[in-house]
């Protein structure tokens, strides 16, 4: 397997990490998994190193990606009693389709360095569950070895718009051909967040994956000059702007939904030129170092997005877990994309990542019974409490 870049000292402590997981009691492959953290652990104990970095990677300090965690732990739930939750209804709608459950795929990048099929796993993984899933514009598969291998999934595309707009075009008329059903710009990567340890590894894709969607589009030449993650070093248009929105939806019929959005003025924004939905994120606290949690912007989001959009004075009621999806109201916000797929990946593939959802899905339909609802319209902001802790 490729190891990646790694000094005595790192490995040396590696080896100690792992020795004392395995004392701890650490699970392994033929345990059965409980949460996600035991995915995540198998992960780290198995991918290599650089994989692993890449994956849990934060920008600089990695504040934001913690806090990320540590956002959701300062939050509290006021649960409702005696209201018959005998039977249960996870199911929800996102852009109008019904899903089993209001979890999604987050699009993550290079599936194959986890598993050796890659998003053709997931993508198996999330029709079986009945969910959506977001594929990368850096999928180690193609968005045709992604469609083949699950033809009745619902899926949506994430977008990146590069100096190149012909490059950006022609993907969008790619995907749209083949029938997924919305586009994810992500605006938070004008440029790539400083991943220290990408950095000192030099993450690149070993020499047999690539970017596939760009096969002979962007050529990525040994010893060619720089890359950044697959793809030659600026290649991203830094001058992406509000009027770029207008040019993606004069290329295009598909729904346009935003990613990467952490204030209220720029949810208006997004509002004021007519997306049908924002996706609230740091981007895992992989791009700005010192942003917010994506919880907590979450939270200032929903209360001017609702408001503005419904032209009530403060009566902002949504519930969300991570983001926010915006479809006819947009105050129906219920919503949480998931990066732990690759962990479930990591573990065994299309069954892996089936499992991750399984689990998060009965963890959901516990956390909603306890809390006395029966199915997700009963969920409001009343549940919340923001505790001092
Ligand atoms: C390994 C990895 C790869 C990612 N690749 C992408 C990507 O290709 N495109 C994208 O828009 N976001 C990407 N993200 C960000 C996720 O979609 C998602 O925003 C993040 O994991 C969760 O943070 P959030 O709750 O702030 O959104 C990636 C995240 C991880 C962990
Ligand atoms: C040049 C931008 C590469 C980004 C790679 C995928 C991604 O979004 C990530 O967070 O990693």
């Amino acid at each position: 397997m490729w190891k990646g870049h790694t000094t005595k000292r790192q490995e040396d402590k590696r080896q100690a990490d792992r020795a004392k997981r395995s004392r701890e009691g650490v699970r392994c492959a033929e345990m059965s998994m409980v949460c996600l953290t035991d995915f995540e652990e198998y992960a780290k104990e198995h991918l290599s190193k650089a994989t692993w970095d890449y994956y849990a990677a934060g920008a600089d300090e990695c504040c934001t990606r913690d806090d990320n965690l540590l956002a959701y732990k300062r939050i509290r739930l006021r649960p409702r009693i005696l209201r018959d939750v005998s039977i249960s209804d996870t199911r929800t709608t996102v852009q109008g389709t019904e899903i089993s459950f209001p979890v999604g795929i987050a699009p993550t990048a290079f599936h194959c360095l986890a598993w050796h099929e890659g998003e053709m796993a997931t993508a198996r993984a999330t029709e079986a569950v009945n969910t959506c899933y977001i594929t990368s514009t850096y999928s180690t598969c193609s968005v045709e070895e992604i469609v083949g291998a699950a033809p009745n999934g619902y899926r949506w595309f994430q977008l990146y718009v590069y100096r190149n707009r012909k490059v950006s075009e022609q993907i969008v008329h790619r995907v749209e051909a083949l029938g997924y059903k919305a586009l994810v710009l992500t605006v938070d990567v004008p440029y790539t967040g400083k991943r220290r340890n990408d950095i000192r590894n030099q993450f690149k894709l070993p020499p047999h994956l690539k970017v596939k969607n760009f096969d002979g589009v962007f050529e990525v030449k040994e010893n060619a000059g720089p890359e950044e993650y697959g793809i030659p070093a600026n290649t991203l248009d830094p001058s992406i702007s509000w009027k770029d929105v207008y040019w993606l939806q004069s290329l295009t019929r598909l729904p346009i939904i935003i990613k990467g959005i952490l204030t209220k003025e720029d949810a208006e924004l997004a509002v004021e030129h007519g997306v049908q939905g924002i996706i609230v994120s740091n981007h895992g606290g992989r791009q700005l170092d010192g942003g917010p949690a994506t919880i907590d912007a979450l939270s200032e989001i929903v209360e001017t997005v609702s408001r503005q959009d419904r032209g009530l004075p403060g009566r902002g009621d949504p519930y969300g877990k991570r983001c926010a999806e915006g479809r006819g109201p947009w105050s129906q916000v219920c919503f949480h994309w998931q990066a732990g797929g690759v962990w479930g990946l990591a573990y065994k593939g299309e069954e892996g990542v089936r499992e991750v959802l399984q689990i998060l899905n009965d963890e959901f339909r516990l956390s909603m019974a306890l809390a006395g609802c029966r199915n997700v319209a009963e969920i409001n902001r009343n549940l919340i409490q923001f505790s001092k802790l």
